[in-house]
């Protein structure tokens, strides 16, 4: 199986700096593309990271005043997966970007524009994901042609599980292929009720960013890089299917 080719490992205090320099390359690509920047994000430990990575002045002594900023006008952020609970939540998402990044923000900057779930459909996990998938098809699919949204960037998580976005190992969502945004009522992970983007949709975007960070992930990314079962999870599922759009820009404990 053997490591893929973009796989990077950082010291701690390396993370923010590198994961800046990522998400900004991917920015300048896609404005060059179409003059917005569609990320996905999912929840966990990444949006603290992701604040730190954008909002800490870039720390290498090479940087200077050329070296480019986030422009969170241009920026439309998505989520790879969403719990079914209000969006003031301690579980939500929503709630988790907020309070780590959005809400960190320096007001003389723009907010980037924000697509929550729509909280109306709490109890109806799968109402909530057609109805976010009407918002993706909304925006992506202006154009009768486009099969599945292209997001610019999707930044995951990868579980200890291997799980990533909600799709967890062996779940018959893994096998979805129609739909772009899935309901999950069972999720191994509380809470149970979630939706998430089909493994479909996270393959097909333009650029994917797994960030994994600390020595807890170990185990699980030797297991994902270096095994056939780890290849069958669904961190291993991205990993395999993704190929050269992936860039792990996490940090990466040496084994
Ligand atoms: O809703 C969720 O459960 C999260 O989005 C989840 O998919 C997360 O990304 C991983 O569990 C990694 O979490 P850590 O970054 O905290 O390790």
């Amino acid at each position: 199986m053997g490591r893929p080719p973009n796989l990077y490992a950082f010291s701690d205090a390396d993370v923010a700096p590198n994961l800046r320099k990522y998400v900004l390359d991917q920015q300048t690509e896609a404005l060059k593309r179409h003059n917005v920047f569609r990320v996905a994000l999912s929840g966990g430990s990444l949006p603290k990271t992701l604040a730190k990575a954008l909002l800490s002045p870039p720390s290498s002594p090479s940087s200077d005043d050329n070296d480019p900023k986030p422009d969170f006008s241009k920026w439309e952020i998505f989520y790879a997966d969403e719990r079914c609970v209000p969006l003031d939540h301690a579980d939500s998402n929503h709630a988790l970007l907020r309070s780590e990044l959005l809400d960190k923000i320096p007001p003389n900057l723009p907010q980037p524009k924000v697509h929550p779930i729509d909280e109306q459909y709490l109890d109806d996990p799968q109402e909530m994901a057609d109805q976010y998938e009407k918002l993706l098809v909304s925006v992506f699919a202006a154009r009768d042609s486009v099969k599945l949204p292209l997001f610019d960037l999707i930044l995951l998580g990868c579980g200890p599980d291997g799980h990533t976005c909600s799709l967890f190992p062996d779940h018959p969502l893994l096998r979805e292929t129609d739909a772009w945004v899935l309901s999950i009522a069972d999720s191994p992970k509380p809470p149970a009720k979630r939706i998430t983007l089909s493994l479909p949709v996270v393959l097909h975007a333009a650029k994917i960013g797994f960030v994994a960070t600390g020595e807890g992930k170990k185990g699980i990314l030797k297991k994902i890089f270096e095994t056939e079962e780890g290849g069958r999870l669904p961190c291993g599922l991205v990993n395999e299917g993704a190929g050269e759009k992936i860039g792990d820009a996490g940090s990466y404990p040496r084994y």
